[in-house]
């Protein structure tokens, strides 16, 4: 029963878990769509030529060579995967992972429990706003200026891990079952991705557990990306092109949209669906621990005309005061270039949050040479 503990409890959560920026207050892309479909807003237009999404995007014939991991032969012990693995990670920075073990039920609940969330009027929706001091609930992100180009959608972002730092204010109560769903799929995406985070401990020569215990606590939090359909793909854009700052990043996709894409070669390369597998890509923690030699690759999201899309990122990342700099062993020889400087994870986190979306910015800012 609602009691005294409960909300002393809530009271407690709240206390210790951190902010970890703020964006401002931006329209509701729904909204604007459900008004007048066939208008897009000046804000939202991309107005350099090169960064407009293309036909030729969507054909791109390397979208048939992004790796494809087998998560249950990682767990076997299969050399040849942890292999495919290393060299997922060097030369592509992304892959799709198969055979995770994680049930459909469970995939196919936090897809249904999102999507009824943002079914629902938009005034249901703002009962889980962000506030000004922070970015977990409803709302925006990386929105830093009123001049800034403005992405075409809504999200809705948790943390989940530690449990501690759960801010309950901004989980939906309606649908009701979206607590759940949210915590069915995150005990799932925990267990393969500190598995996954493992397996990369091992590549990079080091003991299994050792990246984990650097973490000191490994935060997860989910964000599921809406984006409306828009009458003009190819002069906007759903998500700017950037790195995640975090140390890896699963992504679900939906079954039959493709929006997302990744720079590879100088080309936009569409990551297409696999029924059932998520992508995985790292992320700029392992890019600066690896000295660059795993890269954390710039991708995008870009719009379609017909239909809505979600997608659904978990990034896991260090605790704030974990001091992410390049292992020594992974410096080359003692002699070469240490490509990064050592930051304090929080600060870097932080910094990020306080700047749009541009690439590989962030990362780009830790280097020691320019
Ligand atoms: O929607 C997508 O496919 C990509 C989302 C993404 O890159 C992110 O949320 O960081
Ligand atoms: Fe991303």
């Amino acid at each position: 029963m609602g009691s005294y503990t409960d909300v002393a409890l809530i009271h407690e959560e709240v206390a210790v878990a951190p902010t970890f920026g703020s964006s401002l207050p931006v329209p509701n892309v729904q909204e604007i769509v459900k008004s007048d479909p066939l208008h897009v807003p000046e804000r939202y237009l991309i107005k350099n030529q090169e960064d407009m999404p293309k036909d030729a995007d969507h054909t791109c014939n390397l979208s048939s060579e992004i790796p494809t991991i087998d998560f249950s032969l990682l767990s076997r012990g299969h050399k040849e995967e942890l292999t495919k693995l290393d060299l997922a990670c060097k030369e592509w920075g992304f892959f799709q992972m198969v055979n995770h073990g994680v049930a459909t039920e469970v995939l196919q609940g936090m897809k249904d429990a999102a999507a009824k969330f943002f079914e629902l009027p938009v005034e249901e929706k703002n009962k889980v706003a962000m506030t000004s001091d922070d970015i977990q609930g409803y709302g925006h992100a990386y929105v830093v200026s009123e001049e800034q180009i403005l992405d075409w959608s809504d999200l809705l972002f948790l943390i989940v891990y530690p449990s501690q730092y759960r801010k309950l204010k901004f989980w939906p109560t309606t649908p009701e079952e979206y607590k759940e769903a949210i915590e069915a799929y995150s005990i799932e995406v925990k267990r393969v991705g500190e598995e996954l985070i493992r397996y990369i401990s091992l590549i990079m020569g080091m003991e299994k557990d050792a990246l984990l215990a650097l973490h000191q606590e490994l935060v997860q939090g989910v964000l599921v990306n809406y984006y409306p359909p828009c009458c003009m793909p190819d002069k906007v854009l759903g998500k700017s092109p950037h790195s995640d700052t975090s140390t890896i990043t699963i992504l679900m996709q939906e079954d039959n949209v493709t929006g997302l894409q990744i720079r590879k070669e100088g080309e936009w390369v569409p990551v297409k669906p696999i029924p059932n597998a998520l992508v995985v890509n790292v992320g700029d923690v392992v890019e600066i621990w690896s000295n660059g030699k795993y890269k954390s690759i710039e991708h995008r999201a870009v719009t379609t005309e017909s239909r809505a899309r979600l997608s659904y990122a978990t990034f896991l990342f260090p605790h704030d005061d974990v001091e992410v700099e390049p292992f020594d062993h992974m410096v080359e020889s003692p002699g070469s270039l240490r490509m990064y400087k050592k930051v304090r994870y929080g600060d870097y986190l932080r910094q990020s949050l306080k700047r749009k979306m541009e690439g590989k910015a962030h990362t780009d800012a830790a280097k020691t040479a320019s």
